[in-house]
């Protein structure tokens, strides 16, 4: 695999309208090269829409997507200059895996040696001359894998890669798009659950019934959850609350000996409990964890009702 490239996707005032559906309403963000963006938002709120308009296979309303400055329609070969995986299972059954990649190769004008060296990389070399239909939703994954690679792409989206994949796969694919990115590649992974994005992407796109909700840094998302606070615990809570509360901090009881706070530091609470003589078993700054942040933040937005009117 070539060891720099730069690749990037910007999206800009994007809307679909599926009849009476707002698929996807006015969205604009960036995908930079050299970072794992990503894509999240619960189900139906517009992921594979957006992929799909990205990758020029559903046409938008309105506004533009492009990958390193031109649509998709206007790349010729789209394999080397982005690589997707939509969905795993959208392969003919009665081909090898060898197979399936070789027509693939010869139709991008890419070298043949390409199909190895992509089978090698996703582990599937034992199995090159199986047939597709034998294989597992993970082996599946891991060939959807193999075919966004085969182009050596400077641009590379997977919609909910890690789905049938075993834990050892997941820490696998989770490596691998680390090293995408560290390449310089503009890499996109959509997911409808935090846990699968929060350990690779470095920055998030949330949306949420086709809207965008954030564009920002995981660092900078996990800060917008309301959990975030300090942990104490001792055996003289009311005391201690009734101090914390008159020093102008929010406190919530959580059972007999342990208080949330919120407004105040963690040594700030500490050396008031000690000025006061109150004793401290526990003390401890709590970040909110993505997941609260992204339950929090789609919770108004999630489309439990896909396909309804908006
Ligand atoms: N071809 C279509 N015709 C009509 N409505 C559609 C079509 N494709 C998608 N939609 C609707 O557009 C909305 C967004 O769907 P989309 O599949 O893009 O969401 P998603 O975020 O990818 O969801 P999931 O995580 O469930 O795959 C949904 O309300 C869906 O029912």
């Amino acid at each position: 695999m070539c060891a720099s490239v730069v690749g990037v996707i910007r999206v800009s005032g994007l809307s679909k309208r599926y009849g009476d559906v707002l698929a996807v309403h006015d969205l604009t963000f960036t995908v930079p090269p050299g970072r794992v963006t990503g894509f999240l938002g619960p189900n139906g709120a517009g992921k594979s829409t957006t992929l799909r308009m990205i990758l020029g296979l559903n046409r938008p309303s309105s506004g533009t997507a492009t990958i390193n400055g031109r649509p998709f329609a206007h790349l010729r070969a789209g394999l080397r200059h982005v690589g997707a995986l939509l969905d795993a299972n959208d392969v003919h059954g009665g081909r090898s895996a060898a197979a399936h990649l070789s027509a693939l190769a010869r139709g991008n004008g890419l070298p043949r040696r390409r199909v190895h060296e992509v089978l090698a990389e996703v582990r599937l070399a034992g199995v090159a001359g199986r047939r597709l239909g034998g294989f597992s939703l993970g082996m599946r994954q891991r060939l959807g894998i193999a075919t966004a690679l085969l182009g050596d792409p400077p641009v590379l989206l997977f919609d909910e890669p890690v789905n049938g994949l075993d834990p050892e796969g997941v820490r696998w694919v989770r490596d691998l798009f680390r090293r995408l990115a560290a390449e310089g590649r503009a890499v996109l992974v959509s997911s409808h659950l935090m846990s699968e994005v929060e350990h690779t992407a470095d920055r998030l796109v949330v949306i949420g019934r086709g809207e965008l909700i954030a564009e920002e840094s995981v660092a900078e998302f996990a800060a917008r959850g309301s959990r975030a606070g300090v942990s104490v615990r001792t055996p003289a809570a009311a005391e201690l609350a009734a101090l914390l509360t008159r020093a102008g901090a929010a406190v919530t009881a959580e059972g007999v000996d342990a208080l949330t706070v919120t407004g105040l530091s963690a040594p700030r609470v500490g050396e008031l409990a000690h000025t006061h003589g109150i004793v401290l078993h526990g003390l401890a700054t709590r970040t909110a964890s993505l997941e609260q942040a992204f339950m929090e933040l789609t919770a108004d937005r999630a489309d439990h009702r896909a396909g309804e009117r908006r």
